[in-house]
């Protein structure tokens, strides 16, 4: 798993490093500037020019140290100070020292340079951000704001320094004008930044450079961790070569009404194909058919039905007595029958349990209701369901999703997986999780269901809690990707479905 940490944490372990071991900080800096170097020259020639822009931090510093190690080397290369010389942090100021002794080209940016600076970044091939870092504490203004627009004018390649200047290395919000990277080059770790949208897309692609500060420091401070295929591979149920269906679990989908029988069935079939050894669906006897024409290997238990075509609420005791893991939402309804029928399920049922769709929006506001369960629990909503669960807006979840997703697991004592730009598990305790897997093409209808299926069925499994969420949110999202190669837009359900084998085949590999 790759650590992910906030700015306190990453200060943290920037100061165990430099005041309890004794690395000095301007150790550190070369060595950030030395992984930006050798990204650099990786994207150019010695003879092309680079224009690195610095602030008064030390991210500024990091910039001034590698404008001059190209120096030293005979690259071409000008560094442009956004700062008065007399305002710099103390490494930053050596850096601007060092630079003026090694002979570096520089310069002092004020507002009448603005034209020759616009006129100096047409002719750089590379374009180093290093104007501010992790010590960004609001919106840029002024004079680095208009640094920032003609950044983003240029043709040549931009590198960020740790953090594309503008972003708060804590969160994924725009405060304000922000760089738009190509590739940012971090140190020591991820940071929130580079992994929550929309300001992970401004920073391209990422590389965590070993700049000296100990992993062990790093994990120590992670408030969250990347997860990486062999992760997930771990926990993958192992399949004897003697196992019978008995061995993997008894899932019960609780799921469908008249005209929606589909997302039962797509459920239904992520049940089938994530390994469950049988999957039932619990439906409306108007769904009953469809879902038995799509999914031959499912069983349905026709549930009594009122008028409107949905479950009445009653019936559930038989089906219920036969399972091992539960999943109730896709397709159910929200009428007073489904109300009654959650209700019931939620009274009768200790077992494992996966809520989704229609089960969390009648839990709007209740989450609570969920604290005594012992069994694992896992929620599964996308933004707009988290915000009704928790009485706020969804644009509010989109700003701090760690912090939300974590509010919902407290309330209900489960394991809410906060669906989106990489997919967030979280449990009231322990660092969160964050799925790296999935495309744009997830975004259509029916995905949620097969999401849902695909949990219910690791849970079916006997899996823990939040490795049947990491598993499913891996998986769901690799199936899309995969599928992603024959449908460039939007990716239908029932493919990624179809996918899931496929995409699990690979992680067996990585498994002895
Ligand atoms: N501490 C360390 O040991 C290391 C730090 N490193 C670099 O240092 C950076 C952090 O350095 P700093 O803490 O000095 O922070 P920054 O270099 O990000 O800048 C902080 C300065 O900018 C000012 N500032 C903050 N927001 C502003 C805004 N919106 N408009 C104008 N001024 C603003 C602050 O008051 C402060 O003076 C990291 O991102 C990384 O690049 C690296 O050199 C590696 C080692
Ligand atoms: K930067």
């Amino acid at each position: 798993m790759v650590p992910v940490v906030d700015n306190l944490g990453m200060r943290a372990a920037d100061r165990h490093t430099i005041e309890e071991l004794g690395l000095p900080s301007l150790v550190l800096m070369e060595q950030a500037a030395a992984a930006v170097n050798a990204a650099v020259e990786e994207r150019c020639e010695s003879t092309d020019l680079v224009v690195v822009l610095c602030g008064r931090g030390n991210n500024g510093g990091d910039g001034l140290a590698m404008a001059r190690q190209r120096h030293a080397s005979g690259g071409l290369v000008e560094a442009v100070l956004v700062a008065d010389p007399g305002e710099l942090s103390q490494d930053a100021a050596v850096q601007w020292e060092l630079a003026g002794r090694f002979g570096v080209p520089r310069r002092v940016l004020t507002e009448e340079g603005l034209p020759a600076l616009e006129e100096l970044l047409t002719k750089a091939a590379v374009v180093v951000d290093a104007l501010y870092g992790t010590g960004l504490d609001r919106a840029l203004s002024g004079l680095p704001a208009q640094v920032v627009e003609l950044i983003n004018t240029v043709e040549g390649e931009v590198v960020a320094v740790d953090i594309p200047s503008g972003l708060s290395g804590n969160s994924g919000v725009l405060l304000g004008p922000a760089v738009e990277a190509d590739l940012t080059v971090t140190f020591g770790a991820l940071k929130w930044v580079h992994v929550l949208s929309p300001a992970a897309l401004c920073c391209g692609d990422v590389v965590v450079a070993d700049i000296g500060i100990p992993q062990a420091a790093v994990e120590k401070v992670a408030s969250g961790f990347v997860l990486e295929d062999q992760d997930v591979a771990d926990f993958l149920p192992h399949r004897a070569p003697d196992a019978h269906k008995g061995h993997f679990g008894h899932l019960l989908l609780v799921a469908g009404r008249r005209g929606r029988a589909g997302a039962a069935a797509l459920a239904a079939k992520a049940g089938v194909r994530g390994g469950a050894g049988l999957v039932t669906v619990a439906t409306a006897v108007d769904a009953v058919s469809p879902i038995q024409a799509q999914v031959p290997e499912a069983m349905v238990d026709p549930l009594p039905t009122g008028e409107d075509g949905s479950v009445s609420g009653e019936g559930i005791e038989e089906s219920l007595g036969k399972a091992t893991a539960v999943a109730v939402g896709p397709g159910l309804g929200l009428g007073e029958g489904p109300r009654r029928l959650l209700s019931r399920i939620l009274e009768l049922w200790s077992g494992p349990l996966v809520l989704d769709a229609d089960a969390l929006t009648l839990l709007a506001g209740q989450l609570e209701k969920l604290k005594g369960r012992t069994a694992p629990t896992v929620l599964t909503p996308h933004p707009g369901e988290l915000a009704r669960l928790l009485g706020v807006t969804s644009a509010q979840v989109q700003e701090d999703r760690p912090a939300w997703a974590r509010k919902a697991a407290e309330l209900c004592g489960g394991t809410v997986v906060l669906k989106g730009f990489h997919t967030l598990v979280a449990e009231a305790e322990g660092p969160l999780w964050i799925n790296p897997t999935g495309s744009p093409g997830l975004a259509s209808g029916g995905a949620g269901d097969v999401l849902t299926g695909l949990i219910g069925s690791f849970l079916a499994q006997g899996l823990p809690a939040k490795q049947a969420a990491a598993l499913g949110v891996f998986l769901h999202g690799r199936a899309a990707e995969l599928a992603g190669k024959r449908f460039p837009g939007a990716v239908p359900a029932s493919v990624v479905a179809r996918m899931i084998p496929r995409a699990e085949a690979e992680l067996r590999e990585l498994v002895w």
